[in-house]
This record gives C-alpha cells, structure tokens and sequence, in this order.
C-alpha cells in the first residue's frame, strides 16, 4: 500500500527539512483547512442544508450576499479567533477588519480571505471555492490596525485555496513550491495528492468574460484577437477557451493543464482598476501561481509587487502560463 501523507505530516516535514514554517503558522493552516472542510460539508448538502440563495444582505462593494458567503465568513472567523495565532483577520465580505477579541490571546499573523468565490456558481452546482493569504504583523506594538494588512503580495508567508468540486482540493504554498492535498470524506483527512505543481510555460487555452470584449482595451483586445485567428493568425495555432466563472476553478484548470486566465481593467468603469480583489483574490493566487512557475501581472506590473492602498482594493489580473502573460503583458508596453 502506499503511504499517505497527510496534511500535518507535509507541514512538519516542511518544518524539519526547511525551518520556515513556525508553529503558529502551522495551526493556522491547519485550522483553515479544517474551517474549510466545514465549508464543503455545507456546499455538499446545498439545497438539503438550506444554504442556496441569497442572503438578503449586500457587502461593501455593494455586491447582494449569498447565504453561502455569510456562513463561509462565520465559519472562518469562528475557527481562527481563539488559537493564538492571529491578530486579526480581513475578508471580502466584512467592511473593516476583525481584530481578535481581548479574551484571547493575540498572535503573530493576519489571515485575509475571499471565504466563498465564484458565488454566482453556488446556486448551479459549479465548482466555488475559499481563497485565503497569511501575512505577518510586521508592527511588533499592541493593537493592530488596517494599515497592517496593506502590504505587497511578495511578503506573504503562506497562500492558496480550496475548491469544492468534484473532489475538494487544498492547494497550499509556504514559499517553496505548491503543494495539493485532496480530502478523503470518509476519513475527513487531508492526503497530499501533488506536490512541486508546475504550470507549463505555453497554452493553447485562455479564460476571459467574452461579453465584455466591446470594453477591453487595445493590448487584451490585440492579445485575444491574435488567438481567435487561430491557425491561419500570427500565432499559427488554434486556441480553445474555458471559462468557468469561479477564479478558484479557473485557476486550478491553469495550475492542472496550463493556461492563461484574464479579468482585465474594461471601459465599463474606468475608475475601478479591475473587478478582482488585490488582498483576497489577486495577491494568494499570484503566490500560488508564481510559486508554480507561472506569471502573474495586471498588465504594467507584477501583482506581488503592487503597494495597497486600501483594504477592498482591486486590481486587473493576467496570470497563468509564463509565456503567454509575459506577451500580454508586452502588449501592454506597446501603446
Ligand atoms: O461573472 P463574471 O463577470 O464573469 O465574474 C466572474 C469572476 O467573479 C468572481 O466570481 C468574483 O469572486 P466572488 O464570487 O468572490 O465575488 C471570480 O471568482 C470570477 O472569476
Ligand atoms: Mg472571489
Ligand atoms: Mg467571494
């Protein structure tokens, strides 16, 4: 029989082999992983849970709350507050942070997360999934504060995902490659299923909204155009495009097969940089993906490079493949 490594295992022997993995930020995965085993067990039940629909409620970004979202946050928030791990904790769906309560005791690190992504899928049996990032608490004084969780991507300690689909899959980097764990139901365990993930630096398949290529600008409209051509274009090959509507499930397609996934600034409101979340969606992802071997860029920059400004701000995102973001990305340099 082969032997199982379970989530635990890989984060000790992570430890042992590497040293980077302190023990607070060891519960923390641990208790994220569990929090979203929570979460599946909700998303599996669906309909029989009472957990379709919609919430009645909006967040701050004036989006309507699925019921799913609400539990996700609470499920979230009520697994981390007291382990001693966390200072405080940011999500998509709550306007400021929450810092946690005085009757616990206060730890090293912050947790940001996106708890249910691709909520228009909840309702239709399509794969969602959570997103969270780590950061430490770089200000040693008491308190915490939001300027705490405005750092770049690059200074995240640990990143990835879950996604309910199929199977339920975490896909987790401690900065030293990524690493998937798929969750035995019967056992309730983690098993590590993949691990030194890398995306293939070419494609034949993009990941864009098509019914907002009349709002594009020039470099994505060029960029997309070009594959569309297909074999008679410059590019001399056929594309196939994907696209699923849950960035954690575009993005899993992309760390599987390759790929290039695109949410780029549109002309429908110019003054909003994109529709993606820099801190809870854009930064972990780009963490997951880089550490994978692929790119990550919101046309002019590195994503993991970009100081935030606010807790809820957004970004334009081109990730995936190395080759084919770094053309996009030129593209932009063009005009
Ligand atoms: O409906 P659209 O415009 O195609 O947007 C889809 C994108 O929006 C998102 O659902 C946004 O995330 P939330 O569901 O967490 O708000 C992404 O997962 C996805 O890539
Ligand atoms: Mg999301
Ligand atoms: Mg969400």
């Amino acid at each position: 029989m082969t032997k199982r490594i379970s989530l635990t295992q890989y984060l000790v022997e992570q430890q042992r082999e590497h040293g980077h993995i302190p023990a607070q930020l060891r519960l923390l995965i641990e208790v994220v992983a569990r929090a979203c085993k929570r979460i599946a067990i909700s998303v599996n039940k669906g309909e029989l849970g009472d957990v379709l629909g919609s919430a009645g409620s909006e967040n701050v970004q004036g989006e309507v709350q699925k019921k799913l979202d609400v539990i996700s946050n609470e499920v979230l928030i009520e697994a981390n507050e007291w382990g001693g791990h966390l200072a405080a904790m940011a999500s998509e769906e709550m306007d400021s942070i929450h810092v946690v309560p005085n009757r616990y005791p206060q730890g090293e690190f912050l947790l940001l997360f996106d708890p249910l992504d691709g909520s228009s899928n909840i309702d239709v049996n399509v794969s969602i999934g959570t997103i969270f990032s780590v950061l430490r608490k770089v200000n040693n004084q008491r308190g915490v504060s939001e300027e705490d969780f405005l750092q770049p991507g690059k200074q995240q300690a640990a990143a990835g995902y879950c996604i309910y689909g199929p199977q339920t899959t975490l896909v987790l980097t401690v900065g030293d490659g990524v690493a998937m764990f798929t969750l035995d139901r019967e056992m309730g365990s983690w098993v590590l299923t993949q691990e030194n993930v890398q995306i293939p630096e070419d494609t034949k398949e993009f990941a864009i909204n098509m019914s907002n290529m009349r709002h594009w600008d020039a470099p994505v409209k060029r960029y997309i155009d070009e594959c569309l051509a297909g074999k008679e274009g410059p590019r001399g090959k056929d594309f196939n495009m994907r696209w699923v509507a849950s960035m954690v499930a575009d993005v899993h397609r992309i760390l599987t097969r390759g790929g290039i996934f695109m949410y780029p600034w549109d002309k429908r409101d110019p003054d909003k940089p994109g529709k993606l979340r820099l801190l809870y969606e854009a930064n972990p992802m780009g963490f997951v993906v880089e550490q994978a071997g692929g790119m990550v860029s919101n046309g002019r920059q590195r994503i993991m490079d970009i100081q935030p400004t606010k807790l809820h701000e957004r970004v334009s995102v081109i990730l995936g493949s190395k080759n084919e973001v770094q053309r996009v990305h030129d593209y932009h340099q063009d005009v």
